[in-house]
């Protein structure tokens, strides 16, 4: 199976890729503040950061310096912090630097959004919750987000739950092509699989409500006090039901999860038909013979793929599954469920 390297795109990719507030002004705060300590980002509310610093693990209320302007800053940031370091209620301590980040994961509040949000910064992997009953699964909306995380250079993983419900084989079958890791899982299975693709990793968690999501961090993270069911937004208020945010892994694990509520889908307006092909090294050699502006869609139309496949260098599922995440993009597809 064609070996993805996700890695290959962290660094050219985000540099590349012009933000909305540009990269670079970011770097040049650092000299201003060189005693500044070190820390994560681990929810935003209102304008309110929470950072967890990185060496003493203490957890400070933050607000961004007037000196940055208006650069965003996302869960997973790691920010230089000044000011009032202890932690103590009613403290507040100043963001002066974001680094430079691996990876962005980003939304558009819908696809004609010319503004990209960041949701989450330096993440690994995106684990797409799906539910195989009650919500059926709906293979473009998790199409959506494997397009999402290839883009933003996280690995896609499918996490398939409520699995005494249905049989997971439909959905499975389909992923397969992709070259997708997928867990299979139902409340109260053993966990020790899905621990060890969490290991090390800063993973951010997407799915529908009602998916079991929330069932899943609460057993993930214990204490993480995640409402289940009908109840969100309870005790905090409402930041803990609409907000994202990082919870760590308890020891002996290392490594971040993070939680996306108010995240239901991911614009993908920005997305070119070649950023997604790069997940399909199968494929790149057909593609740098077709057309300039070739959108890899059909033969028709001048596409040399379908020749490529053909001279058996890649597989027709491999070549259709590519062409199902490019039709992701604009077609909400929605409506192919699979047979429960
Ligand atoms: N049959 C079955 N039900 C489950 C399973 N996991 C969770 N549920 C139930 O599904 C419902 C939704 O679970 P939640 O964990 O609240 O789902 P969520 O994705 O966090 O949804 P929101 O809280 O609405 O964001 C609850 O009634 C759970 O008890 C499972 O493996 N099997
Ligand atoms: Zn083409």
């Amino acid at each position: 199976m064609a070996q993805r390297d996700t890695r290959r795109l962290d660094e050219d990719d985000v540099r590349n890729r012009p933000t909305r507030y540009g990269s670079r002004a970011r770097t040049k705060q650092r000299p201003a503040h060189e005693d500044a300590a070190s820390g994560m980002v681990v929810t935003v509310d209102r304008g309110r950061f929470t950072v967890l610093l990185n060496d003493s693990g203490v957890q400070l209320t933050a607000m961004r310096a007037r000196e940055l302007g208006r650069t965003a800053i996302a869960v997973g940031d790691q920010v230089g912090v000044v000011g009032n370091l202890t932690g103590e209620p009613d403290t507040l301590s100043r963001i002066v630097r974001v680094n430079e980040r691996r990876t962005v994961l980003r939304r558009t509040a819908d696809d004609n959004d010319p503004y990209e949000r960041v949701i989450v910064a330096n993440a690994d992997q995106l684990l797409i919750v799906t539910a195989l009953a009650d919500p059926p699964p709906v293979f473009g909306l998790i199409d959506r987000c494997v397009v999402a995380a290839l883009t933003a250079g996280l690995e896609p993983i499918l996490l398939l739950t409520k699995a005494d419900l249905a049989s997971p084989d439909v959905v499975l079958r389909n992923y397969a092509e992709l070259d997708i890791p997928a867990i299979v899982t139902s409340r109260g299975a053993d966990l020790d699989a899905i621990r060890a693709i969490l290991d090390g990793k800063v993973t951010v968690f997407v799915g529908h409500s009602g998916v079991g999501k929330s069932t899943l961090v609460n057993a993930l993270v214990p204490g993480a006090l995640r409402s289940t069911g009908v109840v969100s937004g309870m005790g905090k208020g409402r930041h803990t039901s609409t907000s994202v945010f990082a919870l760590a892994l308890p020891p002996p694990q290392r490594g971040w999860v993070i939680d996306t509520p108010g995240v239901r889908s991911f614009g993908l307006a920005h997305v070119s038909a070649d950023d997604v092909l790069w997940a399909f090294p199968d494929l790149e050699g057909g593609a740098v013979q077709c057309p300039g502006s070739c959108e890899h869609l059909s033969a028709a139309d001048g596409c040399r793929l379908d020749a490529w496949v053909e001279q058996g260098h890649s597989s027709p599922a491999r070549l259709e599954g590519f062409r199902r995440l490019l039709s992701s993009r604009t077609d909400l597809g929605g409506a192919v469920t699979p047979p429960s």
